[in-house]
C-alpha cells in the first residue's frame, strides 16, 4: 500500500469469475489479461489518482475474492467504504441473483456507502444477444427501488469502464461538497425530510 493517501475507499463485490479482477486491470492499467482464469486469493488494492472537476481524488479500490470461501472476509473490506461496486456477469443470472445478499450486507451496516451495480463481460452480448441472462429492464427497476446506479460494462473493449469509476469518483467530491457545504453554513438537516437527507448525504 506504501502509505498512499487515499480520499475513497471502493470496493468491488460479486460472485466469484464474474470479472471484478479484470474490470481493476482495465480500468488502472488499460489492459485485458488472457490466459487461464487465476481466482483472487483475500483480496487486492490498487490506489488510482483521478481528477473530476480539477481536483485531485485518489480512490483506493478493493478487488475482493467472489469465491464463497472467502465470503466472511469481504466484510472486513467493505468496512468504511464510500463505494460498492457489485458485479454480476451479464451471461449468468445466477450471479444476479447473489447481487441482493451484498446490497442487503451494505444497507444494513455500510449505510454511507454508495452502491453501483454493474453488469460486466457485455462484449459477449454483442456477439449473441441471446447470451444475455440478465434483463436491462430488471436490473434498472432494482437498481431504482436500492438507489443505485447500473452500469453495464466489457473490460475486453473498455466499454463503459472508465466511465463506471468517473461516476464513482465524481459522486463522492460531489457528496462530500454537499457535506462540507452543510456543516459549514451550519444547515439543519434534521429539518429536510427522511428522503431527502438519505439521498444527498449517504457518501
Ligand atoms: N469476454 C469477457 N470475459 C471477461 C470479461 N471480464 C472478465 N472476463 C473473464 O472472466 C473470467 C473471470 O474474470 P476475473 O476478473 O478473474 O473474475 P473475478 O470476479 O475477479 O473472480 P474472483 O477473483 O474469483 O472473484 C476470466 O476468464 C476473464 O478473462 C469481459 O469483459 N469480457
Amino acid at each position: 500500500m506504501s502509505g498512499q493517501r487515499v480520499d475513497a475507499k471502493v470496493v468491488m463485490l460479486g460472485k466469484e469469475y464474474v470479472g471484478k479482477t479484470s474490470l481493476v486491470e482495465r480500468y488502472v492499467h488499460n489492459r485485458f489479461l488472457v490466459g487461464p482464469y487465476q481466482n483472487t486469493i483475500g483480496a487486492a488494492f490498487v490506489a488510482k489518482v483521478m481528477s473530476v472537476a480539477g481536483r485531485t481524488v485518489t480512490l483506493g479500490i478493493w478487488d475482493t475474492a467472489g469465491s464463497e470461501r472467502y465470503e466472511a472476509m469481504s466484510r472486513i473490506y467493505y468496512r468504511g467504504a464510500k463505494a460498492a461496486i457489485v458485479c454480476y456477469d451479464l451471461t449468468d443470472s445466477s450471479s444476479f441473483q447473489q447481487e441482493n445478499l451484498w446490497v442487503h450486507e451494505l444497507q444494513n451496516f455500510e449505510e454511507h456507502c454508495r452502491i453501483y451495480l454493474c453488469g460486466t463481460k457485455s462484449d459477449l452480448l454483442d456477439e449473441d444477444r441471446r447470451k444475455r441472462g440478465v434483463d436491462f429492464h430488471d436490473v434498472q427497476d432494482y437498481a431504482d427501488e436500492i438507489k443505485a446506479e447500473l452500469f453495464e460494462t466489457s473490460s475486453k473493449t473498455g466499454q463503459n469502464v472508465d466511465e463506471l469509476f468517473q461516476k464513482v469518483a465524481e459522486d463522492y467530491v460531489h457528496f462530500t461538497a454537499f457535506q462540507v457545504m452543510t456543516e459549514e453554513k451550519g444547515v439543519d438537516l434534521s429539518q429536510k425530510s427522511g428522503t431527502y437527507f438519505y439521498s444527498c448525504c449517504h457518501h
